[in-house]
């Protein structure tokens, strides 16, 4: 981790929605395996950023970088295959399948063209393995054979998590992935976050928790209205008062 060549790397970030400019110029550089974290008050434009960056939504101005190419409004799939992987902020898993088969699906997309062959083809031993190793990572494994639907909320995320996973990636973008979970859950995924890290994987975490973001990161940027308002360890940033006017709130001033 005493690495610090650049992953990704975001310049001049701009994204006009109609007469609203959801981001302003955001630059931002994640280092080979660091966890950076994006924090911001509702509506800052942390999930289009990560929208931007994994090519859901191109951006009005502005490049982004991986591994020093220029990957700026390249499509999701081919991101994904490029090291790119992410998670959503609401659960999106295939509801009627099971742990196994949502994961196999996002395997196969790297072995297949399309979704229909996945299906006919994911029992190939080579994406069978590969699956038993991030259900086994991720602590799914005991719950493959269920529906996705009838996991609760915390292995919904592991199960987003694995999803991320499916694609060997270099960096994951993790989208509130703690929301509205219990403490344990929360202290369980915080334990493969940083397990994940240790093994490697750079990771971009948007986070409203200010504790979950001051264990998991070194370093975190503060949006507030598309602009970058401070950048820096978590302990920096919370004692920053732009950002403790815009975001923190009394609780940490
Ligand atoms: N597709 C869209 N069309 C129009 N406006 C949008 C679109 N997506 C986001 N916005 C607006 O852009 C702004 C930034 O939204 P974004 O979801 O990126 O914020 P956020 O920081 O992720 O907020 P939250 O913490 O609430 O998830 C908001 O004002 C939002 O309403």
């Amino acid at each position: 981790m005493g690495n610090s060549k650049e992953i990704l790397k975001g310049v001049g970030i701009t994204k006009q929605f109609g007469g609203l400019k959801a981001l302003d110029g955001i630059d931002f550089s994640t280092k080979e395996g660091e966890i950076f974290g994006i924090v911001g008050p509702n509506g800052a434009g942390k999930t289009t950023l990560f929208n931007i960056i994994s090519g859901v939504l191109k951006p009005s101005r502005g490049k982004i970088f991986f591994k020093g190419n220029d990957i700026t409004s390249f499509k999701p799939h081919k991101l994904a295959r490029l090291g790119i992987g992410r998670t959503f902020q609401v659960v999106r898993p295939f509801r009627s399948l099971t742990v196994l088969e949502n994961v196999a699906v996002a395997c196969g997309v790297e072995f297949y063209s399309n979704v229909l062959v996945v299906f006919r083809k994911w029992h190939n031993k080579n994406i069978l393995k590969r699956i038993d190793a991030i259900l086994k990572k991720t602590g799914l494994y005991e719950f493959r054979d269920r529906p996705a639907s009838q996991l609760p909320l915390g292995f919904q995320r592991r199960l987003e998590i694995a999803r991320a996973l499916a694609l060997n990636p270099s960096i994951i973008l993790l989208d509130e992935s703690f929301s509205g979970l219990s403490f344990s859950e929360i202290d369980e995924l915080k334990g493969l976050v940083l397990e994940l890290n240790q093994e490697g994987l750079s990771i971009i975490v948007i986070e409203h928790n200010m504790p979950i973001v001051m264990e998991l990161c070194k370093r975190v940027m503060v949006i507030n209205h598309g602009k970058k308002i401070a950048e820096g360890s978590p302990v920096d940033v919370v004692n920053n008062k732009e950002v403790i006017e815009a975001y923190l709130g009394r609780k940490y001033s």
